[in-house]
Order: C-alpha cells, then sequence, then structure tokens
C-alpha cells in the first residue's frame, strides 16, 4: 500500500492518542463499595473530533473541506488521491472543537488508498451532486463501505449527515424530498443542500455534523454514569434494593 503523505500520518498518529487522551475512562468503587462509577476526563480546552466526507468522484468533497477551512473554490480542482485533511477550530454550543476533516479519494479506482482512514471517525458526512443522479443512487454504497472498514462500535447510532453539493447547478437531477426520503430511510441522518462554489450551507451542514457527534457522545455518556461495572468490565444492571 503506498505511503500516506507525512501530514496524513501525523493525523492518524493523533487521532490514535486522541482515542486515549480525550477520553480517560476509570473504574472506582463507590463508598459502598458495591456500585462502580465511569469517570469520564477530557483533556485539553478543545474537543478533537474526526469527520470523513465519503461520496462519488467529482461530487465536491475537496471543495466543500476548502470552503469551510480555507474560504476558497477551486473551479479546476485535481481529483483526491488517497486522503487529505485540514483542521479547524470552532465552538458549538458553547463547546470548543478542533475539527478534523478527512477528505478522500471517490474514484473507485483508489478505494484501498481511503478505506483504512475510516477507523477512529466521529461523524461521516455521505456527499453526492444535486446534478448527478448516480452520485444519489451510489450513496447506500458509500455507507456500506464506510461502515466495514471503519470498524464502528455501535453502528446503530453512528451518526451521519447527508450532503447534497452544487445546488448552485441549474441541471438538478435529485430532489430536496427524494434526499430527505433517503435519510428518513436510512436513520433519519440530517440532510443539507450546500454549493461549495457560493458558499450555500456549508459551515452549517459541518456544524451539524459537531452536533450530530456531541449528541451521540452525550447519550453515552449518560448511559455510561447511570449504569454499573463489575471489576472485569461486565456491566451489571443496577439491583432495585440492598440484600
Ligand atoms: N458549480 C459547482 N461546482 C462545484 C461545486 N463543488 C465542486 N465543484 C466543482 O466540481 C469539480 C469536482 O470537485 P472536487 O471538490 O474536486 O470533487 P471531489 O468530490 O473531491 O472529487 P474526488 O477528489 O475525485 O473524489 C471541480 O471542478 C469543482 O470546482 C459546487 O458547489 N458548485
Amino acid at each position: 500500500m503506498p505511503v500516506p503523505s507525512s501530514e496524513a500520518r501525523t493525523s492518524r498518529r493523533r487521532s490514535t492518542d486522541r482515542g486515549r487522551g480525550r477520553r480517560c475512562v476509570q473504574s472506582r468503587p463507590s463508598p459502598q463499595g458495591l456500585v462502580w462509577v465511569e469517570v469520564v476526563r477530557m483533556t485539553g480546552k478543545s474537543l478533537l473530533l474526526k469527520v470523513i466526507l465519503l461520496g462519488d468522484g467529482g461530487v465536491g468533497k475537496s471543495s466543500l473541506m476548502n470552503r469551510y477551512v480555507t474560504d476558497r473554490f477551486d473551479s479546476q480542482s485535481f481529483h483526491t488521491i488517497g486522503v487529505e485533511f485540514l483542521n479547524r477550530d470552532l465552538e458549538v454550543d458553547g463547546r470548543l472543537v478542533t475539527l478534523q476533516i478527512w477528505d478522500t479519494a471517490g474514484q473507485e479506482r483508489f478505494k484501498s488508498l481511503r478505506t483504512p482512514f475510516y477507523r477512529g471517525a466521529d461523524c461521516c458526512l455521505l456527499t453526492f451532486a444535486v446534478n448527478d443522479l448516480h452520485s444519489f443512487q451510489n450513496l447506500g454504497g458509500w455507507k456500506k463501505e464506510f461502515m466495514y472498514y471503519s470498524d464502528v462500535k455501535d453502528p446503530e447510532h453512528f451518526p451521519f449527515v447527508v450532503l447534497g453539493n452544487k445546488v448552485d447547478m441549474d441541471q438538478r437531477e435529485v430532489g430536496a424530498e427524494e434526499a430527505r426520503a433517503w435519510c428518513e430511510e436510512n436513520g433519519c441522518c440530517p440532510y443539507f443542500e450546500t454549493s461549495a462554489k457560493d458558499d450555500t450551507n456549508v459551515t452549517a451542514a459541518f456544524e451539524a455534523a459537531v452536533r450530530e457527534v456531541l449528541a451521540a457522545e452525550d447519550q453515552l455518556d449518560h448511559a455510561l454514569l447511570s449504569s454499573t461495572i463489575d471489576l472485569h468490565g461486565n456491566r451489571k444492571t443496577p439491583r432495585a434494593s440492598c440484600c
């Protein structure tokens, strides 16, 4: 397999570190010695979230990332080979977040270069172009590919956001209602109609991805705090009464 760029390698290392550093889960006995509580720690001031852009070649993934991070649009952009990433800091609902956006190559011939980078993603942005029906019909395939290679622990609750890009173009082949219906059938993920070219909804879409992740994490933290575990990490249902 070709070696990823040094930037990509650095990021991979960091995203692994993040897995260890961001959430240190400790088990401690309660004063009664019966119940175990979990303490979730945040390290550093900002939460590092990895989001990944997937979709057919040419739908505008790189352009969306570049518009959001550098506020530029290139009408002659090249196909991505493998993966690239950019970071942007932002504040969402009072929480500081470093968003690490991974842009992947949509062309089939680069599949083996992109799939190793799916692991550790916190959210997946499934992207199509509204003037390209085929790219919309392929969304299910992209979701499947992501689920297969990302090794997500809780597939049912993993956050996805769907982006219908190039809404600035006249020749539309996919309607907003059709796209929303797909989202509804595929787990109610939020849908955004975007244009990297004229900067329509780009910020809103990335912020929605962050909100989806934070909501999923809050749910998980809540579940962890209200459950109990024994010394070997096996969950136990709390007993209704002592003795
Ligand atoms: N009109 C219009 N053109 C866009 C938009 N977004 C991207 N493009 C153009 O579409 C072409 C492909 O854009 P990319 O961002 O390279 O697409 P990609 O999905 O990253 O493609 P791969 O790297 O092959 O996976 C480029 O010529 C862009 O300028 C948009 O919102 N509107």
